[in-house]
């Protein structure tokens, strides 16, 4: 469902002289479908950056990565936020909205975006909001003003909303207590069950040992540190 090859970046600081940082070369990895990886690596060494391009915020320099029937390395703008509506979900630990929308409907907006009945979209909101423990007497309120991890969790129950072939997960779990952590980790183990393929950085090594089926160390693809 994810292949990666052939993948290079470089970075080009602009604002210094145009000095060009190399931080990948030659990454290649797969994820199939119903299949968790973890990028393991020291800090610095990469997982960000690929997670990035496999979205398609970051460019790829040279190389591959195909997730379902899109190369993202080679795809149009419009062609990655079809991809990200419908194939690719992205669950970080940190929430991006538009001011002033209520929780329930932030949770609901990828279902709606897909066409999914108001009502089914709803129902499905709630039921994540509750099981990720959001008050209810929340989920009529805008989360800009929600604690950082009621903020996560939202973020959480948005990412899982619609039942993505593809997920990239950053951290899905960090600080979160024992309770929310468990939910979390049941969530990405019933994603797996429904196919999707996941690729994921889990500095919680439990979590990682959990979900993950393998893990791939993407220092084998830092430019001179590679064997
Ligand atoms: N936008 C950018 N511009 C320039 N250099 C960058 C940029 N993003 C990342 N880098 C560099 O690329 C390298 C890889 O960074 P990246 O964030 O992918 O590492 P990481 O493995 O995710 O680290 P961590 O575990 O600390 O989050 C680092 O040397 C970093 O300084």
């Amino acid at each position: 469902m994810i292949e990666i090859s052939g993948l290079c970046k470089n970075f080009v600081l602009h604002n210094q002289g145009g000095a060009v940082i190399p931080v990948m070369r030659d990454a290649s990895l797969s994820v199939a479908p119903g299949e968790c990886v973890g990028l393991i690596g020291a800090s610095g060494a990469g997982k960000s950056t690929l997670m990035r391009m496999v979205y398609g915020n970051y460019l790829a320099d040279a190389g591959a990565i195909r997730v379902g029937d899109l190369d993202v390395a080679r795809a149009a703008p419009r062609e990655v936020l079809a991809l990200r509506r419908a194939t690719l979900g992205y669950v970080s630990q940190f929430l991006r909205v538009v001011p002033r929308v209520p929780t329930l409907e932030v949770v609901a907006e990828p279902l709606l975006a897909l066409g999914v009945p108001q009502d089914a979209a709803l129902d499905r909101a709630r039921d994540l909001l509750g099981r990720l423990n959001i008050p209810e007497r929340l989920w009529a309120l805008s989360p800009t003003t929600f604690s950082g991890g009621e903020q996560q969790r939202v973020n959480i129950a948005r990412g899982f909303a619609h039942g993505y072939p593809a997920l990239l997960l950053d951290e899905p779990t960090a600080s979160l207590d024992v309770a929310n952590r468990e939910v979390v980790l049941t969530l990405i183990e019933q994603a797996k069950g429904h196919g999707a393929a996941i690729l994921g950085i889990f500095h919680d090594e439990a979590a990682r040992d959990r979900v993950c089926d393998r893990v791939v160390d993407v220092t084998r693809f830092t430019p001179g540190l590679a064997a």
